[in-house]
């Protein structure tokens, strides 16, 4: 099986001297390419750290990062900035959007940096993806007259945008209630479905019984794992559960 992400004894650390913290204490990971993953743990045990490290957003300070075959702790800044926008989409919690522009621009907006492609082509792409996920007839609208989910949405297609190999959430349904969250999920097992891997961040026990693995965090080191079938749609209640069960035995 392909690895879409290797991280081999992650080390990093924040703070100087005495306060020199290791956030992430020697975290080796791997994702399949085409896998759904879903990182929990208690708050401040390291997960977004861990996203930030394995996306190259953040450089490590031990251990490496190697990405569709490429080692990111030796690509330069160019490169990791290359590799995280052709590569690379991310869904945070609040999308964040210029307040100026349409939901149209907010999508095409990070696409425009690559001269290869026309403004036509570009707005196809984008128009496509906003009738996948259903925000077809909201291209015109501000960013402030459109709900949360809408938004979210908005968030994903500019994600989507360069078809990317990879999508990284963190709580990427934190801020939605609870029907939108799921129509968001469903959104996101569609894209893992047409091959795109997926990596959550996330403390919603719905969110992880959606994905394929879970891999649980404490101070700063990956301590078990959770397999669970690939989602079909059914059994949405047991997958739960067995979630649910493993953060009350690791006391997330
Ligand atoms: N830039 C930074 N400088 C100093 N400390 C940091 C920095 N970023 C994160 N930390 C610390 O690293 C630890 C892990 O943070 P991280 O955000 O990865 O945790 P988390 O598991 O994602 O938490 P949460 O569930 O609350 O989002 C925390 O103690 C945090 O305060």
């Amino acid at each position: 099986m392909k690895k879409i992400i290797i991280g081999d004894r992650i080390v990093k650390s924040f703070g100087e001297g005495d306060e020199k913290r290791n956030v992430l204490d020697g975290v080796s990971v791997e994702i399949n390419d085409g896998e759904f993953v879903a990182v929990m743990g208690p708050s401040g045990s390291g997960k977004s750290t861990l996203m930030f490290a394995l996306s190259g957003t953040d450089n490590v300070n031990g251990g490496k990062v190697v990405f569709d075959g490429k080692d990111l702790s030796a690509a330069s800044e160019n490169e990791l900035s290359d590799i995280r926008r052709t590569s690379m989409g991310f869904v945070f919690q609040q999308p964040t959007m210029l307040k100026n522009l349409n939901i149209l621009d907010n999508i095409i907006l990070p696409s425009m940096r690559d001269n290869r492609k026309n403004v036509a082509e570009i707005s196809g792409k984008a128009r496509s993806l906003m009738k996948r996920v259903g925000i077809a007839e909201l291209e015109n609208r501000d960013i402030t007259q459109v709900s949360g989910g809408q938004l979210q949405r908005t968030g994903i297609c500019r994600a989507l945008m360069n078809s990317p190999k990879i999508i990284f959430g963190d709580e990427p349904t934190g801020a939605l209630n609870s029907k939108s969250a799921q129509e968001i999920m469903d959104i996101f097992s569609e894209i893992n479905a047409d091959g795109t891997s997926v990596m959550f961040v996330t403390h919603d026990a719905k969110v992880a019984a959606r994905t394929e693995r879970i891999m649980f965090m404490r101070d700063g080191k990956i301590v078990c794992e959770l397999k669970l079938p690939k989602f079909d749609g059914t059994d949405m209640d047991g997958r739960v559960e067995k979630v649910t069960v493993k953060m009350l035995e690791i006391g997330v």
